[in-house]
């Protein structure tokens, strides 16, 4: 790894060449390697680093637009040390490109959340900004995102998503090693619901914050694979499709 490369994603702005500005980020670092890989309309130009499995992918769109295709890792801890040197290499846009599970009843499974603001239940957010800072995305690049499922034809939602840094306990889930959840965690999914909150996820509040922090444009589309209020179960049938709706929606709201 050469000096100027940055530690953990593990690449450098010389190595991007041209200008580029934008990234979509996964937690999956094989939904990253689709985008870029197998994706129509996509060209993988250069494996930029899988470094720590944090793979990372020069792409460019047919009308010339670049971009990278990443990785976050699970979390908030892993998903701020990836955006803190994502924007050291000078890269302005991040779009979350994620999965989640649905809270509110007309959130259903194979359909799209697109963020437009995020509860922070992060302990990472905390080091970037005090707890009540808030937790929104950037409004142009939500509209680009609400724009491009429309031109689509996409059933999505747009609202508020609940960020937590737990899969099991955070989200309600007894179906685990650990079925005693605390008395605090008990009911939270149907209070959740009741506040109008659409869907649990682990990254999209603390890309938010560092969004507003840092001065870069961020914003979340997540693809529904639970039921949340119904069920623990994760939909793994309808997982191939729901994340290329994500991902279509990402890639068509970059275009220029
Ligand atoms: O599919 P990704 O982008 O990883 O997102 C969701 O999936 C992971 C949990 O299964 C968490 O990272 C959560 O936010
Ligand atoms: O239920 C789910 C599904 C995907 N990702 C989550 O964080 N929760």
């Amino acid at each position: 790894m050469g000096e100027s490369q940055l530690y953990h994603i593990g690449f450098s702005k010389q190595d991007l060449g041209e200008q580029v500005q934008a990234v979509l980020l996964c937690g999956d670092p094989q939904r990253a390697r689709r985008i870029a890989q197998e994706t129509d309309g996509v060209d993988c130009l250069q494996v930029l680093s899988e470094n720590r499995g944090l793979n990372s992918y020069l792409c460019r769109l047919p009308d010339g637009t670049r971009f990278i295709s990443a990785t976050s890792g699970m979390g908030a801890p892993s998903l701020s040390i990836v955006v803190n040197e994502l924007v050291q290499v000078g890269l302005h846009q991040i779009i979350r490109v994620g999965t989640c599970g649905g809270i509110a009843d007309q959130v259903k499974v194979g359909s799209l959340v697109i963020s437009q603001a995020a509860l922070c239940r992060q302990g990472a957010a905390a080091d970037i900004a005090p707890r009540d800072y808030p937790a929104a995305a950037d409004p142009f690049l939500t509209v680009a995102l609400v724009e491009a499922a429309q031109r689509l034809g996409l059933d999505y939602h747009l609202g508020v998503t609940a960020s937590v840094d737990t899969f099991y306990e955070g989200q309600e889930r007894t179906d685990s090693a650990n079925p005693q959840l605390l008395r605090s965690l008990q009911g939270v999914t149907e209070e959740y619901r009741q506040l109008k909150i659409l869907n649990y996820e682990m990254e999209a509040a603390t890309l938010f914050k560092m969004g507003l922090v840092y001065g870069f444009s961020a914003a979340c589309v997540c693809a529904v694979l639970a039921e949340r209020c119904s069920s623990e179960k994760v939909n793994v049938e309808m997982k191939k499709q729901a994340e290329e709706g994500a991902v279509r929606v990402a890639l068509n709201a970059l275009k220029k």
